[in-house]
């Protein structure tokens, strides 16, 4: 299936908030929430032969440096298994989407509160963080401002960072107990995802993406 020039996905999923380009082929196009351009300064992308584009630190980070929030479209669960299991048909190089699940723990691990953050079409400098099995250099904290029921999915440096260094976090971690990992939707089986290799080069690499849960 011919994929949109510019954000690479097929034409039903490239919707009227694509900012598609087609002149500009080969750069990433994604509409900016506002954050950019200040860490821009900062974070350089660059293109990796094998995981895409990559961000990467311009200068030192100090550990516990505020980056930016995981910014994109907000859309509920329903939405989010469907773009997903678009998203998982695409075949290369049609890979790199951007759609982070987060699930917010209550304390007794009973319940939980799922936010879909969908930043394949529209994001920030956040969409291009790779995946480490290692833990990465950057965390993920749910901040709540007072007010909103939906935490921003905020992103700091996890340990000092230095310039040159990739920008990486750990794709599917819970936030909450430990025993809350994701799951695999309902009748998937682990088997009939296909899994995509994973090159963060970590000595504790699994040698795959963690799998996104449905
Ligand atoms: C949030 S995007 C990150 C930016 C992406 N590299 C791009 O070019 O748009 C997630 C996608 O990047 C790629 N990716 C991220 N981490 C990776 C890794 N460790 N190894 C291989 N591919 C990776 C996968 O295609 C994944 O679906």
């Amino acid at each position: 299936m011919k994929g949109c020039n510019s954000c690479r996905l097929e034409k039903g999923v490239c919707g009227s908030n694509c900012s598609c380009n087609p002149t500009q082929e080969g750069v990433p196009q994604y509409r900016d929430e506002g954050l950019l351009s200040a860490l821009l300064a900062n974070i350089e992308l660059i293109k990796d032969a094998r995981k895409g584009w990559s961000a990467v630190a311009a200068q030192p980070i100090a550990q516990g440096k505020f980056l930016c929030q995981y910014a994109g479209e907000l859309i509920s669960t329903a939405e989010a298994k469907r773009r997903l299991a678009v998203y998982d048909n695409l075949k290369a190089p049609c890979t790199g989407h951007a759609l982070l699940v987060v699930r917010e723990w209550l304390p007794s691990g009973d319940a939980c509160l799922r936010i879909n953050i969908d930043a394949t079409r529209v994001g920030n400098v956040a969409r291009f963080f790779n995946h480490s099995c290692g833990g990465g250099n950057l965390e993920l904290v749910l901040v709540r401002c007072s007010g909103s029921p939906i935490p921003h999915v905020s992103m700091f440096a996890r340990r000092p960072i230095s310039a040159g260094e990739e920008l990486t976090f750990q794709y599917g971690q819970p936030s909450g107990p430990s025993d809350a990992v994701q799951q695999i939707g309902e009748g998937m089986s682990i088997e009939k995802v296909e899994r995509r290799a994973c090159y963060c080069g970590a000595e504790e690499c699994l040698g795959y993406l963690p799998v996104d849960s449905v």
